[in-house]
């Protein structure tokens, strides 16, 4: 059903997480290019627009550093799982176009470098963004409990004007991990709290519910879409009998 559309366009990760004497010259050169290439890259796109006969959306995958952010994004796009691999600079996208529900789209799905360091590097390319995948690990506590600094960084960059009805998704990713730190419950409840957003458990390394997590969230923008066709079909002012359509949505 989907079809394959594997294009790196972002900067490429540079260096090995335990390597931090690689992170000198070179890494600063690599950031300033990927910088240009970035900004002419995003500026080629916009949220939610049509693009041929398929709806262009923009997924951003947020979380903490090392929480498998990348890693879910190539098992999707790629279907590789690297064990070893390297931490993000600033961004990355890829593409891939998938039908859901009878609708075509072509889902841009933006890999942001989690640590602290690069926060400057991401946070410009949060805007346009259609969904948040808000990332952690079943086996690192603190990535789940820095959710909440995730959601608030994406709602203030991204300069969300509706927030509570933002599609947010919650993935807790490897689940195929014995020693698990955050119990289903828990990110349910989370989940619940915090909007009563979908939760979903992957893991990039089996390829368990990755699929579903992204066809997730776009279901999760289609439904806002639909809403907001809904509510604009309900402000419609019909000529001939003079009188305002009723709306009850909006
Ligand atoms: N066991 C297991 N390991 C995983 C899984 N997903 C990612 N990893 C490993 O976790 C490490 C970090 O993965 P990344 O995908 O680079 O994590 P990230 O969130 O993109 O990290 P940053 O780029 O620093 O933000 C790598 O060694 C991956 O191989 C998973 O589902 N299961």
């Amino acid at each position: 059903m989907a079809k394959l559309q594997s294009s790196v366009v972002g900067p490429k990760r540079n260096f090995p997480k335990k390597n931090k004497a690689a992170t000198g010259k070179r890494e600063k050169l690599q950031e300033k290019l990927n910088w240009v290439r970035l900004i002419i890259n995003s500026s080629l796109f916009g949220a939610a627009t049509m693009s041929g006969k398929s709806l262009l959306l923009k997924v951003i995958l947020l979380g903490d550093g090392g929480v498998g952010k990348s890693s879910l994004m190539n098992r999707y796009v790629t279907n590789k799982f690297d064990s070893q691999a390297f931490h993000t600079i600033g961004v990355e996208f890829l593409n891939r176009d998938l039908e859901v529900d009878g609708r075509f789209v072509t889902l841009q799905i933006w890999d942001t470098a989690g640590q602290e360091r690069f926060k400057s590097l991401r946070t410009p390319f949060y805007r346009g963004a259609d969904c948040c995948l808000l990332t952690f690990s079943v086996d690192d506590r603190q990535s789940f409990e820095n959710l909440g600094n995730w959601q608030k960084e994406f709602i203030y960059y991204a300069d969300v004007k509706d927030p509570e009805h933002f599609p947010f998704v919650v993935l807790g990713n490897k689940v195929d991990k014995e020693d698990r730190q955050v119990t289903t419950e828990e990110a349910q409840a989370w989940c619940m709290e915090n909007g009563d957003y979908p939760y979903l458990e992957t893991s990039a390394k089996d390829d368990t519910n990755v699929t579903v997590a992204f066809e997730e969230a776009v279901r999760q923008v289609l439904a806002v879409e639909e809403q907001l066709e809904h509510c604009m079909l309900g402000h419609t002012i019909d000529l001939n009998s003079g009188s305002k359509a009723s709306s009850s949505c909006c």
